[in-house]
C-alpha cells in the first residue's frame, strides 16, 4: 500500500465516520469533519432572499443570497427558481442499510453549510490530508443554493427492507408514450440530488461534494447541467424562454399559491390520508425529471406560424393565439375563419392544460441544456431537462405525458431520452435529522 493510497482510505473512511455524529444524530460530542457544529450553525443564521423571486440587480446580494435549509419540507420545489441546475442520479453501492444512512446523514449535513455558502467542514486540514472540501466554491457565496433529495423506486427492492415502505405512487412508469427511445444510461438511479443556484460552479460544487461523501457506499449513475431556467415558479419571475425560443412557465404554479400546491403537489396536505407505512411521505413530492432532445437544426427550418401552432402562443409576446396578452386565459373554444379552432386539438397547450384534463395540474421547474454536439452528426445535443413535482406521478404526470406522447404537434421536434421517478421526502427539520429518516425508522 502507498503512502497515497493509505491516506486516501483513511480520509473516506473518517469522512463516513463523521457523518454518524453529523447526520444521524448518535450524541458524539465531537464537531469535526462533517460534525454537528456545521450543521447548527447552518441552521442559527439564515436569510430568505424572498419568495416571490424578483431578481436582486446588486451583484452582492445575489452572491450572498440564502435560501434556508431547515424546514418542514425541501427547498428547490417550490424555491423561486434559481438560473443554474446541476441534477444528479446515484446508485447505492453498499448493501448494508446503517452504511445508506450514515451517507444521508453526512449528505444533511453537507448541504446544510453548503447552502448557506460554507465549505462542507470547518475543521482545519492537516497538510497530510485532502482538504474536507474541494474548494471551488470557496468565495463564491450560496446563490441561493437548494438541495433536494430523492428516493427511486429501485430502493425499495431486497437490499434495505423497504418493500413495503414503496407507496403505490412511485411505481416506476413502464414505457409510455413518447419514451421509445430512452436510454438506460441516461434513466433511473437509487437516488437523486438536484442542485440549484444562481452560479453554475456552486451547483457543481454541491453534486461533486455529494458524491465525494458518498464514496463507498453510492455511485454517480447519471448526471445533467442545466444553464438557464426554462420556467418560473416565484410569484414576481419573469418568464424565460426554452431553446425553441418560446415564454416556457406562463401558466405554471407558484409559490404562494398554497391552495394549488396543497391540493396538486404536496403528498398528505389538507390532512389526506396516507397508510401508515406510507406516512414517511408526506409533506414530500414526487419528482419527475426527463431529459428531451431538441431536434433544434429541423426547429430552425420550421416557418413561425407553424411553430406558433404548435403552442398555439405567439412567439414574441408568448400570448395564446385567442388574444390578449400573456397571462389571458387561452380560450380553447375559438374558431376561426375557416370554422376551425383556433388552437388546434393536437397544440401542446390544449392538450397539457388543466381545463383540457379534468384540472390535472403539476409543478414545473425545467431547465435548458446542452451537451455541446452529438460527435456522430454534428449536430447541437440540446433541450430541455423537464422537471415537474406533484402529489401523484401515476395520475398527473404519467396521464399527461401518455396524452402528450401520443398526439402533441411538439413531438415532431423531441424526443425523451432519459429521466426517471423519485419521490422526495419531507424537509430535515433541524441539525441531527436528515433526508428521509422516518422511512428507516
Ligand atoms: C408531461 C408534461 C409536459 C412535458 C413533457 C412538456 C414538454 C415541453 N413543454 C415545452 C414548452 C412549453 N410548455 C408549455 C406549457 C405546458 N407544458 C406542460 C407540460 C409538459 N410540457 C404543461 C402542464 C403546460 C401548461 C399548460 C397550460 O396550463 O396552458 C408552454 C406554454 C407556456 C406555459 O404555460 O408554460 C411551452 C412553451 C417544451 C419545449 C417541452 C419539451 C421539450
Ligand atoms: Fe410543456
Amino acid at each position: 500500500m502507498t503512502e497515497q493510497g493509505t491516506s486516501r482510505r483513511r480520509f473516506f473512511t473518517g469522512a463516513a465516520g463523521l457523518g454518524v455524529a453529523a447526520g444521524v444524530g448518535v450524541g458524539v460530542g465531537v464537531a469535526t469533519g462533517y460534525g454537528i457544529r456545521a450543521a447548527t450553525e447552518a441552521n442559527a443564521a439564515s436569510t430568505d432572499p424572498g419568495s416571490t423571486g424578483a431578481a436582486s440587480t446588486d451583484p452582492d446580494a445575489q452572491a450572498n443570497a440564502i435560501v434556508p435549509f431547515y424546514g418542514a419540507r425541501q427547498a428547490g420545489i417550490v424555491t423561486p427558481q434559481q438560473e443554474r441546475l446541476m441534477f444528479a442520479a446515484f446508485d447505492v453501492s453498499t448493501t448494508d442499510v446503517e452504511e445508506l444512512k450514515r451517507m444521508l446523514g453526512r449528505w444533511a449535513a453537507m448541504a446544510a453549510r453548503m447552502t448557506q455558502g460554507k465549505q462542507v467542514s470547518d475543521s482545519p486540514t492537516k497538510p497530510a490530508q485532502p482538504p474536507f472540501d474541494t474548494g471551488e466554491a470557496m468565495d463564491l457565496g450560496a446563490h441561493s443554493l437548494t438541495i433536494t433529495v430523492g428516493f427511486g423506486p429501485s430502493l425499495f427492492d431486497d437490499r434495505f427492507g423497504l418493500a413495503d415502505r414503496m407507496p403505490p405512487e412511485l411505481t416506476a412508469f413502464g414505457t409510455i408514450p413518447g419514451d421509445a427511445v430512452m436510454r438506460a444510461e441516461l434513466s433511473d438511479g437509487d437516488l437523486c440530488v438536484q442542485a440549484c443556484a444562481d452560479d453554475p460552479q456552486v451547483v457543481f460544487h454541491a453534486i461533486r461534494n455529494l458524491a465525494r461523501a458518498a464514496r463507498g457506499t453510492a455511485t454517480l449513475r447519471w448526471s445533467q447541467l442545466g444553464f438557464g431556467r426554462a420556467s418560473s415558479t416565484g410569484s414576481q419571475q419573469v418568464t424565460p424562454r426554452n431553446l425553441m425560443g418560446f415564454k416556457d412557465g406562463t401558466r405554471n404554479v407558484r409559490a404562494d399559491d398554497t391552495a394549488t400546491l396543497d391540493a396538486h403537489v404536496w403528498v398528505g396536505a389538507n390532512g389526506a390520508s396516507l397508510a401508515p407505512e406510507h406516512e414517511w411521505m408526506r409533506g414530500g413530492s414526487y419528482l419527475v425529471a426527463r431529459k428531451i432532445r431538441m431536434e433544434i437544426e429541423s426547429w430552425d427550418t420550421d416557418p413561425l406560424e407553424d411553430q406558433e401552432k404548435i403552442f398555439a402562443r405567439f412567439k414574441d409576446t408568448g400570448a395564446p393565439l385567442t388574444g390578449g396578452d400573456e397571462f389571458t386565459a387561452p380560450d380553447y373554444a375559438k374558431l376561426g375563419d375557416n370554422g376551425q379552432p383556433v388552437i388546434d386539438i393536437d397544440a401542446h397547450i390544449r392538450l397539457a392544460s388543466p381545463e383540457q384534463n379534468n384540472g390535472l395540474t403539476i409543478l414545473r421547474r425545467g431547465y435548458n441544456y446542452t451537451d455541446g454536439q452529438d460527435p456522430a452528426t454534428g449536430k447541437l445535443a440540446a433541450g430541455l431537462f423537464f422537471i415537474a413535482y406533484q402529489r401523484d406521478p401515476q395520475t398527473q404526470f404519467k396521464v399527461l405525458q401518455t396524452r402528450l406522447g401520443k398526439s402533441d404537434l411538439l413531438n415532431e421536434y423531441i424526443a425523451h431520452i432519459g429521466g426517471g421517478l423519485w419521490g422526495c421526502p419531507p424537509g430535515v427539520s433541524a441539525p441531527g435529522d436528515w433526508f428521509g429518516k422516518s422511512l428507516f425508522t
